[in-house]
């Protein structure tokens, strides 16, 4: 390597993709070492790869699971899931971990939860890991300053195998976003935002650095929120520069370095953030006073305004394409051109998923919930990330707030974001959703999904309608 290379400005991402670099191949692929794989009970596929070709986890003390997508919500008991299906995917994953030695957190156990909520939450999840699961959310854990992807099946059964992966080098964006929010604008908003801004393809090809000073006064949970997201860009990841904030989340968590180690660890971090003058291969500016609390109207995460907003009108699009998906998506969520989107009204609420079902999130929307009741007609449910989350919450008498309002406080799990556990939205019903997905039929066939912020979707179940948050604020 010449001098020159080793002292240019690197990114962030460079700093990470290159110390985790074993060899270059002819075709321009890297093949990285992989710190931290995931598994959850949508993994099992890979498993029976690698039994049918007779290898075993090459390093199982790198990987940890936990139950997810099927586990029951009402209760944590295997018998109640009388569902073949779903009852299968979560015993394989117990057959799988148990076999290779894989630390498991189980349907039974406390630290049982959300795959992207549980890893930073033990400490799993740390700056400068290359990080990897069979889930697109995997981008979450690039908030503490980690390179972390979604990989496919294949993929995964080569990471259980040999701890590397085969890549091609992805482009760098960084989308900075400065200035001060305005009162109840969170971190859903921001990313809602960019994305409504850059599009669903957005940042295909491209790994993501969120970076200004907003960013940088978001709380762990917040850059959590905005990283989790970064894939319904078309980002292959998203990451943020570990600071003091980060470490003060990470110290003291079960797997995080401890003592001399811990000190030698931060020590190292401090070096991860971009150097000042990194070259990025685009970059996009945001105003942070110019975000309003989001909402989205259509089938993607990009068809999102502010609440203040109208339901846009397809004829006023000029792209025939793009008229056509939005008539199309207009007509599936039920709605007419024009209307105030305040005036629409909701059927279910969903307060949860890996994007807003961490603690912060349920102080924020019991926050709004507390002295309220939800509006006659609604269902509404919190849904924590992790048991965790759920018994945190307790111990500071959120679910008494939620409980009293008339909410269904439930147990860990993916729940009504995917569906795939039986927790599902009707045909027709349209739900205030804090997931990060409205695709059509994901909340359950003929669900309408309009995604927003855990203190929106609480205003959303208090006035039966899609609110402006800063309301409820307000009038007190
Ligand atoms: C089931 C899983 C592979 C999927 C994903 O990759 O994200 C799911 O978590 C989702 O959110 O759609
Ligand atoms: S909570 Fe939703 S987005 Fe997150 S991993 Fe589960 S299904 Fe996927």
């Amino acid at each position: 390597m010449s001098p020159e290379a080793s002292t240019a400005p690197q990114t962030m991402f460079d700093k990470i993709w290159d110390r985790h670099r074993i060899m270059t191949r002819e075709d321009g692929q890297d093949l990285l070492f992989i710190d931290r794989h995931f598994i959850h009970d949508v993994t099992a596929t890979a498993f029976d790869m690698l039994r049918q070709r007779g290898l075993k986890p090459r390093a199982p003390e790198r990987i940890f699971g936990t139950p997810d997508h099927y586990v029951p919500t009402h209760g944590r008991d295997m018998a109640s899931i009388n569902h073949p299906e779903r009852r299968a995917m979560i015993e394989a994953l117990k057959r799988d971990a148990a076999e290779s030695g894989i630390t498991l957190f189980g349907l039974e156990d406390p630290r049982q939860g959300i795959v992207h909520v549980v890893g930073p939450e033990q400490g799993l999840s740390l700056p400068g890991m290359t990080i990897v699961c069979a889930d697109s959310h995997t981008s979450t854990h690039g908030a503490l300053g980690a390179l972390a992807f979604g990989i496919g099946a294949t993929e995964v059964g080569h990471v259980l195998a040999t701890q590397s992966l085969w890549q091609r080098r992805p482009r760098r964006m960084r989308i900075s976003v400065d200035g001060t929010l305005g009162p109840a604008v969170t971190a859903k908003d921001i990313i809602l935002a960019i994305i409504a801004e850059i599009g669903v393809a957005g940042a295909a090809g491209h790994v993501l650095e969120y970076a200004g000073s907003t960013i940088r006064a978001l709380s762990m949970e917040g850059r959590l929120t905005v990283c989790n997201m970064s894939i319904e860009a078309g980002g292959r990841a998203g990451m943020i520069a570990p600071d003091d904030t980060t470490f003060a989340y990470l110290a003291g968590r079960p797997y995080a370095p401890k003592g001399a180690d811990w000190d030698r660890a931060v020590a190292q971090w401090r070096g991860l953030p971009s150097d000042e003058d990194a070259v990025f291969d685009r970059e996009i500016a945001l105003d942070a006073a110019a975000i309003a609390p989001m909402v989205t109207w259509g089938t993607t995460p990009e068809d999102a305004a502010a609440i203040t907003a109208r339901v846009p009108d397809p004829a006023d699009v000029a792209d025939p394409d793009r008229r056509d998906g939005m008539e199309r998506a207009l007509a599936y969520m039920g709605l007419v051109p024009g209307t105030a989107l305040e005036e629409v009204g909701i059927d279910r609420v969903f307060i949860g998923s890996c994007t807003n079902s961490r603690i912060e999130d349920l102080r924020s929307a019991a926050a709004v919930v507390e002295g309220r009741k939800v509006a006659g007609g609604v269902e509404a449910w919190v849904v924590p990330g992790s048991q965790q989350v759920k018994a945190q919450a307790e111990s500071e008498g959120l679910d008494r707030i939620f409980k009293a309002a008339g909410f269904d406080w439930r147990f860990a799990g993916c729940s009504m974001c995917l569906a795939t556990n039986g927790d599902m939205v009707a045909p027709g019903q349209r739900c205030a959703s804090t997931s990060n997905r409205n695709f059509v039929g994901r909340q359950g066939p003929g669900a309408r999904t309009h995604l927003m912020s855990p203190a929106m979707a609480a205003a959303a179940a208090v006035t039966g309608r899609l609110t402006d948050v800063r309301r409820l604020m307000a009038g007190g």
